[in-house]
């Protein structure tokens, strides 16, 4: 992985980056630096299109990725997310209530069918899903319940109607 050197923050007003551990351990996260009400939108997602998928990308469409090329790229993965990625209107919404000091966290494979980078996950949350490595991998059980980006939506349909 590339080292995670953000040159200065975009979006001061809405979040900080927390960095924990070394640059290799990849602890680091983000938080929210006010309160957000549950729906409100945080802010809007932008970056550069490019054609390869990264660690550090999102996927935004079936066959598009942006760099993300702000504090945002530290937002961690977690099964029970504080914020969506809502590519149909391109902003992060809070998914409840939110303080100061809240860490903004998202379900990766919510826009990620495929991922160059699989971990598994430390979230600890009831419904953890263990393994992240994109919603192609994830059993219906782990997608029930959540926020699923469009693309994502249309490939799990495209590959049961594949298997019927
Ligand atoms: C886009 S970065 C997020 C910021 C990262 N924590 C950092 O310090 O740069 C994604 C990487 O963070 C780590 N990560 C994010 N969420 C995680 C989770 N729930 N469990 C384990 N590792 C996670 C993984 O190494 C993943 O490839």
């Amino acid at each position: 992985m590339a080292t995670r050197h953000i040159d200065s923050p975009k979006y001061p007003h809405v979040v900080r980056v927390e960095r924990n551990g070394s640059h290799t351990e990849f602890k680091s996260k983000l938080v929210a630096v006010r309160s957000f009400a549950k729906g409100e939108q945080i802010v809007a997602i932008e970056g550069h299109e490019d054609a390869v998928k990264r660690w550090s990308s999102v996927q935004i469409d079936t066959d598009r990725h942006i760099e993300l090329n702000s504090e945002l790229v530290f937002m961690n993965h977690s099964c029970n997310p504080s914020v969506n990625m809502e590519t149909e209107t391109m902003h992060v919404v809070a998914t409840r209530d939110l303080k100061e000091g809240d860490e903004l966290t998202f379900f990766y494979p919510s826009t990620e069918w495929d991922m160059s980078q699989p971990f598994a996950c430390w979230c600890g949350a009831e419904n953890c899903i263990k393994q992240v490595s994109g919603a192609k991998d994830v059993p219906a059980a782990g997608l029930a319940n959540k926020y699923l980006a469009p693309h994502i939506r249309a490939l799990l349909a495209a590959r049961e109607k594949e298997t019927l």
